[in-house]
């Protein structure tokens, strides 16, 4: 039998100020069920989650990213596409991040409107202060905080980003992002972060829901 998500309560802006924690996934293939995963992280309290799958086929994205949204819907939490305004599109997607390298903000509002969060990746002080005031920018990522295997190539600017960025006072929504594990999250706390972004800590944790709840309750 199919069922019809209730509506979601308030608005996807309000939703994103009130988030905390947003998971980056790939669509586990040979992994195990994804939609499992998503309700399990869901459940355990993320807030956002994104389908971050370099390199996937269109098709499968968009079969990975509709699988997400039922759960997103399910929990009245936020989908986020990674890098494409078109597939944020087709997916009808709340949320498109985009990196320094992707394409410009004007040009996804060109195509999305002014409905879809856009959120932007920051490595350096310059690109922070300009996120915390560009136009057409909804929040915006410091990181990595750590090196790490799921970015490879990209030098951390560390926890000095994340004190600039708490420095701001910004009302812009802003999230770490980079190494941050349940080991490391009163770091980027202490610095000043109250929302972050996490990888690993997730998708690699024997118990996804649990370890969502851990990092929640980290967060204060
Ligand atoms: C929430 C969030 N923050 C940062 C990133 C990284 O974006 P980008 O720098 O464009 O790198 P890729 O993820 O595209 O490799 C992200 N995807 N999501
Ligand atoms: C996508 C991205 N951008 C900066 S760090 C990162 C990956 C973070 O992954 P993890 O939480 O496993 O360190
Ligand atoms: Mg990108």
């Amino acid at each position: 039998m199919t069922t019809t998500p209730a509506a979601v309560p308030g608005s996807a802006r309000a939703r994103l100020a009130a988030a905390r924690l947003y998971l980056c996934t790939d669509a586990r293939a040979g992994r195990g069920d994804l939609a499992d995963f998503a309700d399990a992280a869901l459940a355990g309290g993320v807030d956002v989650i994104q389908l971050r799958d370099k390199g996937i086929e269109a098709a499968e994205e968009l079969a990975a990213l509709a699988v997400l949204a039922a759960a997103c819907r399910r929990h009245g939490k936020l989908l986020a596409v990674n890098d494409r305004a078109d597939v944020a599109h087709a997916a009808g997607a709340d949320v498109l991040h985009l990196g320094q390298d992707d394409l410009p903000v004007t040009a996804a509002r060109a195509i999305l409107g002014d409905d879809v969060l856009i959120g932007r990746s920051c490595h350096a002080e310059s690109e922070v202060a300009a996120a915390a005031g560009q136009p057409g920018v909804d929040y915006f990522c410091t990181g990595p905080v750590w090196p790490t295997p799921t970015k490879p190539g990209r030098p951390a600017p560390g926890l000095g980003l994340v004190r600039y960025a708490a420095g701001l006072g910004t009302d812009r929504p802003w999230f770490a992002i980079g190494g941050i594990d349940l080991d490391t999250v009163h770091e980027v706390v202490a610095a000043g972060a109250r929302r972050i972004v996490v990888v690993r800590a997730i998708t690699e944790a024997d118990d996804p829901a649990a370890a969502a709840t851990a990092l929640r309750a980290a967060l204060g």
